[in-house]
């Protein structure tokens, strides 16, 4: 099988062609993109010792088709949405958050959410979450056919205000209401809380308050909290205070992570919730998202980033770097705009992954 050698000039597109044509791709310098080279080439990447204490598999949450979706302006229409969640889970993504049922009035990119549970090919093994804020969507996600919901929580006032219009408490009534009900149907609940490393309008929060939160959704019955840094303000420093208080509270196989990328520190923030034993990291393919009611928030930390840094300490997730970032490279073509990973804009440029 011949390779081909890429010089940089042509989009990605062009090197996936080439590398479905001949199954092999080698930039000018180095490197091929065809998965079969990248372990032995770069196994240097994956003797890092097991031994350093980290988690030895990471569960990769991906939240593209829904909180990456959900603050783009333009309404991506459905298909692209079902091609796009059915195209991740060939991926090994082990879970993928497919929509929301919340007001179209209120965020009507996620309006056509039964249509989009009606519409994906759900693989075994891949679980498929939707949010769902109150009773109302929880009922229409399960008559959708969802198999598994998220609250989501925040530990700011003014955002909880802004994002479900109602106070923390109001919607902690709300999340009981839903876990009850799923408790019944023997349905897995998921909870967030937004705002664990700040707020868009309050700014500071302390931890004890995201640990309250967190304890509350834990205590009804959700099985995992997912911390969200809906802004991505925090650091390292800021990441390790808050998920000490947490951890007081919470069995660290519960927690989550969910990192935006605003302030360049996702990475970081991921890395040292990790070194503290959480397994479970939520990202977005491409880098897609953003909140709608977290202005100037930058989209989640990008899946194809996560499993490069996971790949290189030698933790498994098992996801296909090189699948993820073809999807990657998919949903960016559909809204016309440039991908957000680190990673695949190296790729782009060197025609290598490393
Ligand atoms: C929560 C509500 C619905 C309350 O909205 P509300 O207006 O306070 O609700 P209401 O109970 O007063 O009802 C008003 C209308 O909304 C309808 N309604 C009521 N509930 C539903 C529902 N579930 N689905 C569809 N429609 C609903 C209801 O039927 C009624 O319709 P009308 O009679 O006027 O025609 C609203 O505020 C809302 O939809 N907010 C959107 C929240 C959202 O999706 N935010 C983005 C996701 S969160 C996020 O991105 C953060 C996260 C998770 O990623 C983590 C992180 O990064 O931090």
């Amino acid at each position: 099988m011949g390779l081909q050698y890429w010089n940089g000039d042509t989009g990605l597109d062009s090197v996936f062609s080439a590398i479905q044509k001949t199954g092999h791709l080698q930039s000018s310098w180095q490197g091929c993109l065809h998965p079969s080279c990248l372990l032995p080439q770069y196994s240097f990447l994956f003797q890092e010792s097991q031994a350093s204490g980290l988690p030895e598999y990471i569960k990769i949450v991906e939240v593209g088709p829904r909180d990456g979706l959900q603050n783009e302006k333009v309404i991506v229409p459905t298909d692209i949405k079902i091609e796009l969640i059915n195209r991740l889970s060939k991926t090994g993504l082990p879970a993928i958050e497919v929509t929301s049922f919340v007001s179209s009035k209120w965020v009507p990119q996620m309006a056509d959410h039964k249509e989009v549970m009606r519409g994906i090919e759900r693989h075994p093994g891949v679980q498929y979450p939707v949010l769902t804020p109150n009773l109302q969507g929880f009922h229409s996600a399960i008559a959708a056919g969802a198999t598994e919901v998220s609250v989501f929580g925040a530990a700011s006032e003014s955002f909880s205000k802004m994002n479900i219009n109602c106070s923390i408490e109001e919607s902690i009534e709300k999340f009981e209401e839903i876990a009850k009900s799923a408790r019944n149907m023997d349905i897995p609940v998921r909870g967030y809380v937004s705002c664990a490393l700040g707020c868009p309008y309050e700014g500071n929060i302390i931890p004890a308050k995201v640990a309250e939160v967190s304890k509350r959704l834990y205590s009804m019955g959700c099985y995992e909290i997912s911390l969200g840094d809906t802004v991505g303000v925090g650091t390292p420093g800021s990441m390790k205070r808050m998920l000490e208080a947490v951890m007081k509270e919470i069995p660290l196989s519960a927690l989550a992570v969910h990192c935006h990328d605003t302030y360049g520190q996702a990475l970081a923030n991921i890395l040292t919730a990790i070194q503290m034993g959480v397994a479970v990291v939520d990202s977005s393919v491409a880098g897609l998202g953003g909140c709608p009611y977290a202005k100037g928030a930058t989209g989640n930390v990008a899946t194809e980033d996560v499993i490069y840094m996971l790949n290189g300490l030698g933790i498994n997730t098992g996801v296909n770097l090189y699948t993820v970032m073809e999807t990657g490279n998919f949903i960016c073509t559909a809204l016309n705009k440039k991908t957000n990973s680190k990673v695949a804009q190296a790729s782009f440029n060197t025609g290598t992954i490393h």
